[in-house]
């Protein structure tokens, strides 16, 4: 459990116990189970002190030695700026550790080598099994981005060839085509004023439902919010929530809705969709039907995936993916795809609307090639740079993952500190893209320039998608779907940040970007 869930357990806590509806009984047991979990910490953590004692542990910046940084972290958290957190813990010290008593003794890494030595190093610091299976425990058991060892290895080979080059292209259309039906909605409704993370989820979640298994969730499609189609998102959305609750301890997941059942009833429709589109392509790349099987540009990622696991199936004896292994994977790169896309488009909108001679240039070069050749295409898209350097500034100065969570897999060191086994490492990234060692001192400029002429960054400095053989699968697709939605909206319309708003950026439900959301004005460009 990491500081930010524990603040809401307690939260959580008070009010299920408080709450009238809760019968007494339910009450007690309740409260006698925390006070066994909280004992059985106790007695835990203090063996675990004294076995310890004689260790080097990396530096801890605050607090004395009974709350430690409780109170400094608890500060942040409770104004949701976790990121600044880490941000100010990691800035005189590259490696420290923050300790929460009976909670978490956690490192955190800003040194741009050390943080490569860590992903590097999988049978030293790998993820966390408690923050993978178990969390999604009923929901997406054996997703790529939960699994480890030798099953990832597995999945990743198959997945692979799904995110080559023609997958790209369907990315670009699908992205294209999301953008012209969502500014068509925005006309008939008359639209002008709105908040982005309300239209760029629609947006992702279609781009992510053509491009990997050719489904067309329709959601950037008329925006008649109220109707059934929109029910997947919801849940979607509900079973993210749900997900950040499986930080608690296990014996209180049934109290918090969460429980392996209660999360099957939750997924059970957006599952029951996935099923029915997986049988159907079973059968039709069975029977070789291509006008079921293959879009413009060849199979879209599922089809692969089927294929990839039977060929190696055939060819290793290994049994191929089951379907549950295969629904898994599609939900996962839901999990794995929704927010993030989502939410780096709205840090980028952000990003180039405050500062207005970037969004100059970036409209410039797209008025410039837009048209060329008879229309936007792939080829004059791939013809654009600014737009390129654009995006990677935005993911530079803003990751959306900020801090790369990693755990110890054995008693082991760092920088001649010791790293007690399941010990969490988190790698400081929004703190090392912004490393004046590393960018200079124009580290905290907002300057898409510096990636002219094929600028090369320090090694391990720049890490927006992790690295290795867990970094992120869809990385190359997620940027094609920013930058087509970026040139669309900046191609169709005037775009200007609503006045007044509060655009201070903090951490809240997982989302790392303003509380409440990006507020924008649009207004259609004479062309
Ligand atoms: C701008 C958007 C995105 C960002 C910034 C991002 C970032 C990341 C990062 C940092 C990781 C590594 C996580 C770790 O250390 O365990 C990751 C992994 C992953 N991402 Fe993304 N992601 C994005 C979009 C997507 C999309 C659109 C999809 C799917 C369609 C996706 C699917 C995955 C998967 C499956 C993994 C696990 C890879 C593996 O373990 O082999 N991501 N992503």
């Amino acid at each position: 459990m990491n500081e930010s869930s524990m603040i809401s357990f307690t939260k959580n806590l008070i009010q299920l116990i408080f709450n009238e509806k809760n019968k007494t009984y339910v009450k007690l047991s309740i409260i006698s189970l925390t006070a066994v979990y909280i004992f059985s910490k106790v007695i835990f953590f203090t063996k675990e002190k004294w076995r310890l004692k004689d260790k080097n542990f990396p530096p801890a910046l605050k607090g004395n030695f009974l709350t430690k940084n409780f109170f400094e972290a608890r500060r942040y958290h409770m104004a949701n700026k976790t990121h600044q957190f880490f941000s100010n813990l990691n800035k005189e010290h590259h490696i420290i550790s923050f300790q929460i008593p009976f909670i978490i003794n956690g490192v955190s890494v800003s040194k741009a080598s050390l943080a490569k030595k860590i992903i590097y190093d999988p049978s030293r610091f790998n993820r966390a099994d408690v923050l993978s299976e178990e969390a999604l425990e009923g929901l997406t058991k054996k997703s790529l981005f939960m699994l480890k060892g030798d099953i990832h290895k597995k999945h990743r080979k198959m997945l692979q060839p799904g995110f080559s080059p023609s997958h790209l292209r369907i990315a670009f259309e699908a992205s294209k085509e999301c953008c012209g039906r969502l500014f068509k909605a925005f006309h008939e409704k008359k639209i002008e004023t709105f908040n982005v993370y309300d239209y760029f989820k629609y947006i992702s979640i279609d781009v992510i439902g053509k491009t990997i298994f050719s489904y067309d969730f329709e959601l950037s499609k008329d925006l008649d919010v109220d109707t059934p189609k929109y029910d997947s998102l919801k849940q979607l959305e509900n079973l993210n929530v749900a997900m950040q609750k499986r930080g608690l301890p296990r014996f209180l997941w049934w109290f918090f809705g969460v429980s392996v059942g209660q999360i099957r009833r939750m997924a059970k429709g957006i599952n029951d969709t996935v099923s029915t589109v997986i049988e159907a392509k079973k059968r039709s790349l069975n029977n070789r039907d291509p006008s079921t099987i293959v879009g413009k540009w060849g199979m879209d990622v599922l089809d692969r995936l089927i294929e990839n696991a039977w060929e190696i199936g055939k060819n290793n004896k290994e049994a191929p993916f089951t379907n549950e292994e295969l629904r898994d994977e599609v939900l996962g790169f839901y999990f794995a795809g929704l927010g993030t896309t989502t939410d780096s488009l709205g840090l980028a909108i952000l990003d180039i609307l405050t500062n207005p001679r970037v969004q100059k240039k970036l409209v410039e070069e797209i008025d410039a090639t837009y048209n060329k050749d008879g229309g936007f295409n792939h080829e004059n898209f791939n013809a654009m740079t600014y737009i390129d350097y654009v995006v990677k500034e935005c993911q530079r100065i803003h990751p959306i993952a900020f801090a790369l969570v990693k755990i110890a897999m054995t008693d082991t060191e760092l920088e001649g500190y010791f790293i007690k086994k399941d010990t969490p490492v988190f790698i400081n990234l929004l703190s090392i893209q912004t490393n004046k060692e590393y960018w200079g001192e124009d580290a905290l400029e907002f300057k898409p320039e510096r990636w002219e002429n094929g600028f090369i960054p320090v090694n391990g400095s720049y890490m927006p998608f992790s690295d290795g053989i867990m970094a992120c699968i869809a990385q190359k697709l997620a940027t094609v779907q920013m930058k087509v939605v970026l040139i669309e909206f900046f191609r169709k319309y005037d775009i200007s940040l609503v006045p007044g708003q509060d655009l201070s950026l903090s951490v809240l439900n997982g989302r790392f970007g303003p509380e409440k959301g990006i507020t924008i004005s649009i207004k259609e460009r004479n062309l």
